[in-house]
């Protein structure tokens, strides 16, 4: 159980922060008064406090007062970072929610997005708020399933899906949130909120209207059912060693030769063992910059290269059999997401390189043809991307029944702190294994994230923070936020980005007219 101390001034709560029953008498000095709110079966207990003496106690549930949306951008693309053949300048953005409640405590949620066009997302996610304000946390996470459904089957809203898209990332932030503010109330990290329910709990969570024919409620309870033997044990091996992780920051498109080398060096000191390329370039450029890497790690480390869906499917044949000199340990996005064939055939002709693909995979259904067509060796699951934790949930089971490897994507702002609940909810509860598993890490943007993540010698280490880690510390949302924080606003900085500059300028155009 956790206990949450609010010190207020009377009026309004100024912070609050979770702590263990017994370390409440560290707060119990001179303030003008104390609430503690304890949350119990998503009930919340306020309890007031004059100096020492309870003053009066009263039950409430936990409710959705307000929903904050914010558009969140990060001026990646100024350093190239998280730069690949397709995206060549990706700010990294969020369409940012946080939900608001009665007492204290707050869910935080988003999806991830690359600058222009997060505001769609927002303008989507602003809608979908309706959904949860003023609800009881509890009426919604007794049947997610049915909040799940609500929420992606808007009757309106669904034609621009379905389950695809601006509002698939809408609701893909929204229900992130919903997560993290359950587990929070919870007093648990998501993953072993996931990993204490039962069998039956978990496939109460999940859709499988369209996934049936491939996985049925039956295959899910018995592939779970499996996994609870070991589970303890896997525990601890996840608390003494953590999960193994790969790295992309070392390898972005836009890095020079020497900015390469140079972190593939960092990164072998830090203990990294696989390291990610962005190919599709230049077929010499690639294979330069590939050799480098080779050179730079030796050859018993791993290589991963990522084409970003840069190549039709004979040219992604083709470069990839080149690209075999690097001995790739697998070839991610080498076309468009939607061709399911064409993965398989690409499979099948630059064979024996692994195939990967999954970051833009709109939906449960998708992956369920990539695994019917045997397209893929790697499944890449994303936070975002999908409907949450729900429409997760099934892909990792789907991956398991057809014994694909679940290797999440985390490219980008926030997906290193969500993917990590998935892939250990995998290993204690799915797929049992962590064989030829590894879950992506990048080296930016940590710092805004109130539990970032912790990562020792090449392995995501267990969190234990409760919920989702999706919290942006309050000072960066105000920074980041477009176009007013002032990130955007630096006016006199020569390199201020000129997106910035532009769209700021479009908007106020915009406000004149209005006004
Ligand atoms: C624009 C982004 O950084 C992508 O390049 C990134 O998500 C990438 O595909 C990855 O696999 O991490
Ligand atoms: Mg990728």
């Amino acid at each position: 159980m956790v206990l949450c101390v609010s010190i207020t001034n009377n009026d309004c709560n100024q912070y609050y922060q979770s702590c263990s029953v017994n370390s409440v008498e560290i707060l119990d000095r001179p303030r003008d008064q104390l609430c503690l709110t304890q949350f119990h079966q998503r009930q919340c207990l306020w309890v007031s406090l004059s100096l020492n003496s309870y003053e009066g106690a009263l039950v409430t549930p936990i409710t959705i007062d307000k929903v904050r949306v914010i558009d969140l951008r990060f001026p990646t693309s100024r350093e190239s970072i998280g730069s690949d053949a397709v995206n060549k300048d990706p700010d990294y953005s969020a369409a940012y929610c946080i939900l608001e409640t009665n007492c204290g405590l707050s869910g935080h949620g988003l999806t991830f997005t690359l600058g222009r066009g997060t505001d769609l997302v927002v303008s989507a996610l602003k809608y979908l708020a309706t959904n949860v304000e003023g609800r009881a946390l509890d009426s919604i996470v007794s049947d997610l399933k049915a909040f799940y459904l609500q929420v992606t089957g808007d009757t309106q809203f669904r034609w621009l899906g379905p389950e695809k898209g601006v509002i698939h990332l809408a609701c893909a932030a929204l229900l992130n949130a919903v997560w993290d503010l359950y587990a929070k109330a919870e007093g648990k990290p998501v993953w072993r909120l996931l990993a204490d329910m039962t069998p039956e709990q978990i496939v109460s969570l999940i859709d499988f209207r369209y996934i049936a024919d491939a996985l049925s409620p039956d295959e899910a309870l018995t592939i779970l059912r499996r996994a609870q033997s070991g589970k303890d044990a896997r525990l601890v091996q996840l608390e003494r060693t953590g999960y193994p992780a790969y790295i992309t920051s070392a390898g972005w498109f836009g890095y020079s030769e020497d900015k390469i080398r140079g972190l593939c060096e960092e990164g072998l000191a830090d203990g990294w063992t696989h390291f990610k390329l962005k190919v599709g370039g230049d077929a010499e450029d690639d294979l330069r910059r590939g050799r480098i890497m080779r050179d730079a790690i030796g050859p018993l480390n791993r290589i991963m290269v990522d084409a970003n869906q840069k190549w039709g499917v004979t040219e992604a044949i083709a470069r990839t059999r080149q690209l075999a000199e690097l001995q790739p340990w697998w070839m991610e996005e080498p076309t468009s997401p939607d061709d399911i064939l064409g993965h398989a055939r690409i499979r099948r002709e630059a064979a024996p390189t692994r195939i990967a693909t999954g970051e833009h995979c709109h939906n449960s259904v998708m992956f369920k043809q990539l695994f019917q067509a045997g397209a893929i060796d790697v499944c890449q699951i994303d936070s975002c991307r999908v409907a949450s934790i729900n429409e997760n949930l099934s892909i990792m089971l789907m991956a398991a029944k057809f014994g694909v490897p679940v290797c999440p994507h985390a490219g980008g702002v926030g997906l290193c702190e969500y993917v990590q609940h998935l892939s250990i909810f995998d290993f204690l509860s799915i797929s049992a294994t962590m064989k030829d598993r590894v879950i992506e890490y990048v080296d930016h943007l940590h710092e805004h994230f109130v539990a970032p993540v912790t990562i020792n010698r090449g392995h995501y280490m267990l969190p234990q923070t409760p919920g989702y880690g999706s919290e942006i510390h309050a000072e960066s949302l105000q920074r980041y936020s477009f176009p007013d924080g002032i990130v955007w606003n630096e006016r006199s900085k020569p390199e201020a980005m000129h997106e910035g500059r532009h769209l700021s300028s479009a908007k106020r155009r915009i406000d004149d007219l209005d006004d």
